[in-house]
């Protein structure tokens, strides 16, 4: 009989056997297969998610794929509906749960594109990624560069372009032995990182607290990934912040603001609201802040040239003297490589130590597991703390329960795909809702509570890793993960030698706010403790 070999090689629901199979039988019978497949997916799969192909199709029986117009639909005004009156403009990752809820792991979204939420899912999307992997539309970041005359980066490049672009930056970035070259300038800004929490914490009434701690964390981003970038240190960490600096956090956040919006809004509304206003001046301030470092540093080298002097220097000595990258394109990378740099790390550690103020037991684990592997009289180095699991699983964690970058995409250009059990043609856009996978109770059992230990059980038992993949998935993935491990882990290998985190009690619970990255929604401030170690930072 045909229908165990069909059926039973590649089981696809979620049900167990016993219970499919005579299902299955009866929708047979009934010519369920070929009347209502949508119907059938729902009742035998338990969802979409849980299917991951189609069987093959029974010669005789005219078996028809599933295809994207037998998917779930969410309208484009139930969409705006919730944007704008529901409020979910600032909760597009709550969006991702409610949606989610109601239409299964799968359905197409009020933009057109099919929304993905479970890890299974994820992986068979980006297993089939194209070539050169096409995150989306980026015109609206495109136009900008246009309309100033600044090159590509990394973000807004596509095709072999976007490939050669990659092949330069990746190089002293993106392996994690050319990361763990930057460790001592970045144990250098985590140093005085330290040095400002004692300083900010003596200024509080009680001692101990420090308020505002997502900007202070900012500051310490922006110093760590511009001493790399810039090779120069900018001095956001001094008593008195550089004038310019706030200026610079202030014009991303102005940017990320807006994005939305313009992205949304038509070009002739343009002139009439605020937006595109708001985000050109959100731009120009991250660029000419960039550009100005840039443009330091070719003085610098200059002179040295002039004086016969040797050149030496790490990552943008690096760009600057390569032969494949104009000025223009040293602008539009460095520019977009400094921009991801610091919403992103800054917002990952102000939610790490939140939830280790919150589970002070794992906060104790941690801080055992530093204390016993670094000698208490020196700082611990690179390759020390890329060698700490519990560290390394608290950052997984963290990152899981707030995916700093809650949703991103592809669309899949090369060929045509098989998803989820439906057949999806050339150029479909698929949306990753990173926030509700990471929340998916079936791969991750109580998701709402942080448990870094969950990251460190055996193989069979560890989670899918597709349910939480921070840093995105092949070769069009983030490309400064590792500066990036680095410089929490130092960070937080210092901080936990020195202080205790506990909650402020004033501050009460922290809820999450997507502004294209997620946020806190208000300041955060936390005790710290101090643990008397005496150690050297
Ligand atoms: C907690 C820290 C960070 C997280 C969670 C993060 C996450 C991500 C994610 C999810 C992507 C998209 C990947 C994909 O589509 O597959 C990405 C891309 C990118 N990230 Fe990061 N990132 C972090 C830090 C950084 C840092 C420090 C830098 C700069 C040194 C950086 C530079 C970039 C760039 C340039 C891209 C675009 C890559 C491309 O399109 O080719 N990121 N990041």
């Amino acid at each position: 009989m045909l229908l165990p070999i069909v059926l039973i090689p590649q089981h696809f629901c979620a049900f167990p056997l016993h219970v499919c199979l005579p299902l299955c039988k009866l929708m047979w019978k009934k010519g369920s297969w070929l009347l209502r497949p949508l119907a059938w997916a729902r009742s035998c799969s338990g969802g979409a998610g849980r299917v991951s192909t189609v069987p093959a199709s029974p010669p005789n029986l005219r078996f028809k794929p599933r295809t994207v117009e037998d998917l779930p639909r969410v309208s484009l005004w139930e969409l705006l509906y919730r944007l704008t009156f529901q409020g979910f403009h600032s909760h597009m990752h709550e969006l991702q749960i409610l949606e989610k809820g109601r239409y299964g792991p799968i359905y197409r979204n009020g933009m057109n594109a099919v929304s993905v939420s479970t890890a299974k899912l994820l992986e068979e999307v980006l297993r089939n990624d194209d070539k050169f992997p096409n995150r989306g539309d980026m015109s609206i970041w495109k136009e900008y560069r246009d309309l100033r005359g600044y090159g590509y980066g990394p973000f807004t490049e596509k095709d072999e372009r976007w490939y050669n672009l990659r092949a330069v930056l990746n190089k002293r970035m993106l392996r994690p032995k050319d990361a763990l070259q930057y460790g001592d300038t970045i144990g250098e800004v985590v140093t005085d990182f330290i040095r400002r929490i004692y300083f900010l914490r003596q200024r509080s009434p009680t001692g101990d607290v420090v308020t505002d701690l997502n900007n202070e964390l900012y500051h310490f981003s922006l110093e760590a990934i511009a001493s790399i970038l810039f090779e120069t240190r900018l001095g956001c960490l001094e008593e008195e912040i550089p004038t310019g600096t706030q200026d610079f956090i202030n014009a991303i956040s102005q940017m990320f603001s807006n994005n939305f919006q313009v992205f949304l809004m038509p070009k002739w509304s343009r002139g009439l609201l605020p937006y595109w206003r708001r985000y050109v001046a959100g731009w120009d301030g991250i660029f000419s802040f960039a550009t100005r470092l840039i443009d330091r540093k070719m003085e610098f080298i200059q002179q040295h040239l002039d004086n016969n002097q040797n050149v030496e220097g790490e990552y943008l000595t690096y760009l600057l003297s390569n032969t494949q990258m104009s000025i223009k394109d040293v602008y539009g990378s460095v520019s977009e490589l400094l921009l991801a740099g610091v919403d992103t790390t800054s917002n990952t550690l102000t939610w790490t130590l939140y939830l280790l103020s919150k589970y002070p037991q794992c906060q104790e684990i941690l801080f055992k597991e530093v204390s016993t592997s670094v000698p208490a009289d020196r700082a611990p180095s690179a390759e020390e703390v890329t060698r700490m699991p519990y560290l390394r699983a608290v950052v997984k964690e963290s990152l899981r329960m707030f995916p700093v970058i809650p949703m991103n995409g592809r669309i899949l250009a090369d060929k045509d795909v098989m998803i989820g059990g439906y057949q999806f043609s050339k150029n479909t856009a698929f949306n990753f809702s990173h926030y509700a996978i990471g929340r998916d109770e079936d791969t991750f059992p109580e998701p709402a509570t942080f448990m870094p230990e969950r990251w460190l059980q055996d193989s069979h038992n560890r989670p899918n890793a597709f349910g939480a993949i921070a840093f995105g998935f092949g070769v069009r993935g983030c490309v400064g993960r590792r500066i990036a491990e680095l410089e929490m882990y130092l960070f937080l290998c210092h901080l936990m030698r020195h202080f205790e985190i506990k909650p402020d009690p004033k501050m009460g619970e922290l809820k999450s706010v997507c502004r294209t990255v997620l946020i806190p929604d208000k300041p955060v401030s936390l005790r710290f403790l101090d643990r008397g170690s005496g150690h050297a930072a």
